[in-house]
């Protein structure tokens, strides 16, 4: 559903969805602290209780002060007792309180942060690469631990509102029961008013999300390092300044017109409020005068009047933010509950890969992207066995890296068919086959972490194991990087944490070389490994990828035509097929797109070296 028809339908005062998502919410914390749980409750119950208790009390301290006048001083102590108990009362619930608003606050939290990234980890490429996922994980990464939270503290401080408004309106009530209802009444009518414009304002708000987050990305280019070059190079910086400055503008007549109304509906509440207000007062101090309630009741009254009216206030504030949260919390367990398309639905039956992968075939596969028309991979066939090195070329968009995604079971929904060691990938359990597969993406990641686990991640069981960690950053070129480095393994990489040491890209890049190697592999594929190296270590780590497949199976992308003597065998993509295949002289000899693209790049070659000569 796109964000405008989204809107449409948003209503954010739905009572019943809201209900069950504050379930889930106090679920996750009874799981976790069932004890805090409950003490929370009760004292949020208390909390709301006490004023009332001290209006009580003072009421009752100043009738015992009163009356003590000509009886003596002692019995204004029971008095002060009573009002200095409440005080220490209440002060004991906000202490109690606020250290266990503490733990809920980090617990809750860290297990919100917990669900998302537990619910990330079962996501497949095809869900992450689909905009409106992203859109929705973007949204519930950056603010769920808050809202969560927020929303746990609004529904205590609406409980305790409406304990205290309830036994505040107790108050009046004792007194005359149409004072009470006169002081509640006003606010009960405008509430729906006050939430209706609450929700005109919170619509504004989501309708200007795309824009906001406009305004985010001008900010993001101009103070990040990666953009800053260009934007100072190209002098971008009054252009998107004065972008930033339109969308700005055009939310200011938003802005006025909400609140006008609201001082407008603002005015007549508190109107209202106060020609009620008055009233009740007017026969409070009526009665006063008439010597038919003690000093002591109209303090009392007074507080009750004035503790209604503020609490009433801040439900209506709480409530309405409350429900704001509501289309939050609905994004949240919306995105927790997605159904992702598990492989074991396409899986036919789970068998344990026993042996090495030794055989790798592919038979008349095509592939289209989810939600796109047109397939990507066309009837692929293609016989790869260990020992055997393939080299994939072909234009750009060609579908060399989709081919890729599709050997380490990125995307699964083929037609045709994959076949490891002569059986269908369905039948094996994924994980198993990707543990025997190790590789180098074209979009490979710089791990802002120390550099063994750059290149642990390859296979964490040896995270520790120096020797293996070394080894491995020997067969990526890195040995004399890694001993010139301060702490060696331990050396922070990247500039995002204290300390940490940044490499080039070529570095980076054997880095992501020597995470792969760390992984003993049957099959290592390599997308585009030399892109960032200079030709000295392109040879290097050519020389030892051929050395490390020896006996399994090698499969790079390359579009650098000098690299493919590394491979046994080449095959040449175009438009999603496989429209050569053989190796470097049989190409040459077919007089095909192959001889085509290396005829092109030699003579680019050989021009250079001529017009430098
Ligand atoms: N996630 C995706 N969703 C939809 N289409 C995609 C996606 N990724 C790639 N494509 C399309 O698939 C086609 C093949 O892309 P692919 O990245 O496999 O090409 P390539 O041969 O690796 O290109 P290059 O040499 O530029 O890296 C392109 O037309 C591209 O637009």
């Amino acid at each position: 559903m796109n964000r405008d028809n989204q809107l449409e339908n948003v209503s954010i005062y739905n009572f019943v969805k809201l209900a069950s998502y504050i379930k889930r919410i106090f679920t996750i914390l009874w799981s976790v602290h069932p004890l805090q749980f409950v003490s929370i409750i009760v004292l949020t119950i208390l909390q709301g209780v006490a004023p009332t208790f001290f209006i009580l009390a003072s009421q009752f301290a100043i009738n015992q002060l009163v009356s003590s006048w000509g009886s003596g001083f002692h019995i204004v102590i029971n008095a002060m007792l009573v009002l200095g108990g409440v005080m220490v009362f209440n002060e004991l619930c906000n202490i109690l309180r606020v250290y266990v608003d503490r733990i809920f606050e980090v617990s809750l939290s860290y297990q919100v942060d917990l669900l998302v990234m537990q619910k990330a980890s079962t996501l497949h490429l095809s869900d992450f690469e689909d905009h409106e996922v992203q859109d929705q994980i973007k949204r519930v990464q950056n603010e769920s631990n808050i809202r969560v939270y927020q929303v746990f503290k609004q529904v205590m401080t609406v409980l305790s509102g409406g304990v205290t408004l309830v036994s505040s309106a107790l108050v009046l009530f004792a007194w005359h029961w149409w004072a009470a209802v006169l002081i509640l009444g006003v606010p009960i009518i405008f509430f729906p008013l006050l939430l209706k414009l609450g929700e005109k304002e919170f619509k504004y708000l989501w309708k200007r999300a795309p824009k906001t987050r406009e305004l985010w990305y001008i900010n993001y280019i101009m103070t990040r390092d990666l953009s800053f070059k260009e934007v100072k190079l190209y002098q971008l910086g009054p252009y998107l300044i004065d972008q930033y400055q339109k969308i700005h503008r055009s939310f200011i007549a938003e802005d006025k017109e909400i609140a006008l109304q609201r001082r407008n509906l603002s005015f007549l509440y508190y109107g209202i409020n106060y020609t009620a207000v008055m009233i009740v007062i007017h026969f409070i101090f009526k009665a006063a005068y008439m010597k038919q309630l003690m000093i002591g009741n109209v303090v009392g009254y007074l507080q009750a009047i004035n503790l209604t009216l503020s609490t009433a206030r801040n439900l209506t504030q709480e409530v309405m933010l409350l429900f704001q949260n509501n289309l939050f919390l609905e994004q949240l367990f919306t995105y927790l509950d997605m159904k992702v398309e598990s492989p074991a639905e396409l899986i036919e039956g789970k068998k344990h890969l026993q042996s090495p992968i030794t055989q790798l075939e592919l038979r008349n596969l095509s592939f289209q992207y989810p939600n796109t028309d047109k397939p990507v991979l066309k009837g692929i066939n293609l016989q790869l066995h260990a020992g055997e090195t393939l080299a994939i070329v072909g234009p750009n968009g060609s579908g060399k890296s989709t081919l890729i995604k599709i050997l380490t079971q990125m995307y699964n929904q083929f037609t045709g068919e994959y076949l490891i060691n002569r059986t269908s990938i369905r039948k094996y359990d994924s994980d198993e086959v990707n543990r025997r597969i190790g590789g180098v993406f074209q979009d490979f990641v710089q791990y802002e972490m120390p550099l063994r686990h750059n290149i642990g991640f390859g296979d964490v069981e040896k995270i520790d194991d120096d020797l293996a960690l070394m080894k491995a950053a020997e067969k990526g070129g890195l040995s004399s990087l890694v001993h010139s480095l301060p702490k060696k393994l331990d050396t922070q990489l990247g500039k995002l944490f204290k300390d940490g040491h940044q490499l080039s890209g070529g570095q980076w890049q054997r880095v992501a070389i020597a995470r792969a190697y760390l992984r003993d592999a049957d099959i290592c594929l390599f997308d585009e490994p030399s892109s960032f190296l200079d030709p000295q270590a392109e040879h290097e780590v050519f020389e030892k990828f051929k050395d490390l497949v020896r006996d399994r199976i090698g499969i790079f992308i390359t579009h650098r035509l000098s690299s493919v003597r590394y491979a046994d065998r080449i095959i040449v993509m175009d438009q999603g097929q496989i429209v050569e295949m053989g190796s470097h002289d049989q190409l040459i000899n077919l007089n095909g797109l192959y001889k085509d693209m290396f005829t092109k790049q030699a003579e680019s070659y050989l021009d250079a070296k001529i017009s430098s000569a």
